[in-house]
């Protein structure tokens, strides 16, 4: 969901017959979509829930958690959008939150705190995530990935290990939301160069973590005023560290939730118009990848029906791209093999 399409739908929905009309509209126009958020009732979840229920393309949304989703369930299925909301909670609800799901949004985990790295969340995170993986591998084989539970550059090869084990792995639909660098990059950028944010585009290639995080901006576009050496240099610098800045902000309060939900809400939106036939959708993400020699790596892919239809390449880089890229392999390769092994344990 693009911002422009959300701000038309809150201006919009202060007339409530609008929104009627639009959800029968939609029901009728648009097919059956079933969208489960694990983690629902975390710091992300819930406004990320809240996002799909705005979003027309989805006809149910399931919102599972440990604890305290009757609430936010309740809370948001009085929201008059075309999806019908239901709330699960524990171990023994979440085969049937699964059930028939055609995209899974995955932000179950903890988040850091200042001086904090995302491997630090490891240790809890990656059983958290081994444990989901296993139930979707149970209740929703064919269903499309979206993993927001950090560190992001070991979840996504976990989730692959246990599909695999299940013998249920389908590489065109696990994907590592990057999203929210890409946002980063793009609002950073715009503010720079005097350009209208809502026209930027900025690939973000790597991974999701400090310097993985690799944002390309010889390649954005529009082109505005010319960025110095230094500029780009502080420009990456920030976009690599936007996550911490935001860390710090909220001094032990946790990580991006709201600017994560925003960012998840785009991502799933874009899965669901892929798997609609939408054509030319084309995001940021982290997936299995050849396009370098890493296992798993971010880059544009466009999406379809089956989920991912093509990884799209790297384009030229510039110098201090390239150099970039050679900086975060040994990185991001460990990060993959230690959620490779994790799973293999
Ligand atoms: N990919 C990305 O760009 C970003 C990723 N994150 C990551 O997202 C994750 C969640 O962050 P927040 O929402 O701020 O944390 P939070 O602590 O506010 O919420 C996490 C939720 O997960 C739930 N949870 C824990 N174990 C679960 C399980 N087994 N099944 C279902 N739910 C479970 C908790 O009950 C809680 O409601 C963190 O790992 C964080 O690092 C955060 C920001 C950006
Ligand atoms: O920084 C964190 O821990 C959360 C995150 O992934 C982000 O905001 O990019």
């Amino acid at each position: 969901m693009r911002a422009s399409m959300l701000a038309t739908i809150l201006k919009r929905s202060t007339t409530s017959s609008f929104l009627l009309r639009r959800s029968y509209h939609s029901s009728e126009s648009q097919p059956e979509r079933k969208v489960t958020v694990l983690g629902a009732a975390g710091g992300i979840g819930q406004p990320l829930a809240l996002l799909m229920k705005l979003n027309p393309l989805v006809s149910k949304l399931a919102l599972y958690d440990i604890a305290a989703t009757p609430g936010v369930a309740a809370d948001i299925s009085h929201i008059n959008t075309r999806s019908l909301v239901n709330g699960y909670m524990g171990d023994e609800q979440l085969g049937e939150a699964l059930e028939g799901s055609d995209v899974v949004i995955i932000p179950a985990g903890v988040p850091r705190k200042p001086g904090m790295t995302r491997d630090d969340l490891f240790n809890i995170n990656a059983g958290i995530v081994k444990g989901l993986c296993t139930a979707i591998a149970k209740y929703c084989p064919n269903a499309v990935i979206n993993m927001i539970s950090n560190p992001v550059n070991s979840t996504v090869p976990i989730a692959a290990e246990v599909f695999k084990k299940a013998g249920t792995y389908d590489k065109k639909k696990l994907f590592g939301v990057t999203t929210l660098d890409v946002v980063r990059a793009k609002t950073f950028y715009a503010g720079k160069v005097k350009v209208n944010v809502a026209d930027v585009d900025v690939p973000v290639v790597g991974g999701h973590a400090g310097i993985t995080i690799l944002p390309l901006f010889s390649q954005a576009t529009p082109k505005g005023s010319n960025l110095s050496d230094e500029e780009i240099t502080a420009l990456t610098k920030r976009t690599q560290d936007g996550g911490t800045e935001v860390v710090n902000a909220k001094a032990g309060k946790g990580s991006a939730t709201l600017s994560m939900a925003y960012a998840g809400a785009v991502f799933a939106d874009a899965c669901l118009k892929g798997l609609n036939g939408v054509p030319d959708i084309v995001e940021c993400s982290y997936v299995q990848s050849t396009i370098t020699d890493l296992p798993f790596f971010a880059s544009k892919v466009r999406l379809g029906k089956n989920g991912v239809e093509e990884v799209l390449g790297l384009g030229n880089l510039t110098d201090f791209e390239k150099q970039g890229l050679e900086n975060l392999k040994s990185e991001l390769k460990s990060s993959i093999d230690k959620g490779i092994e994790f799973a293999n344990a």
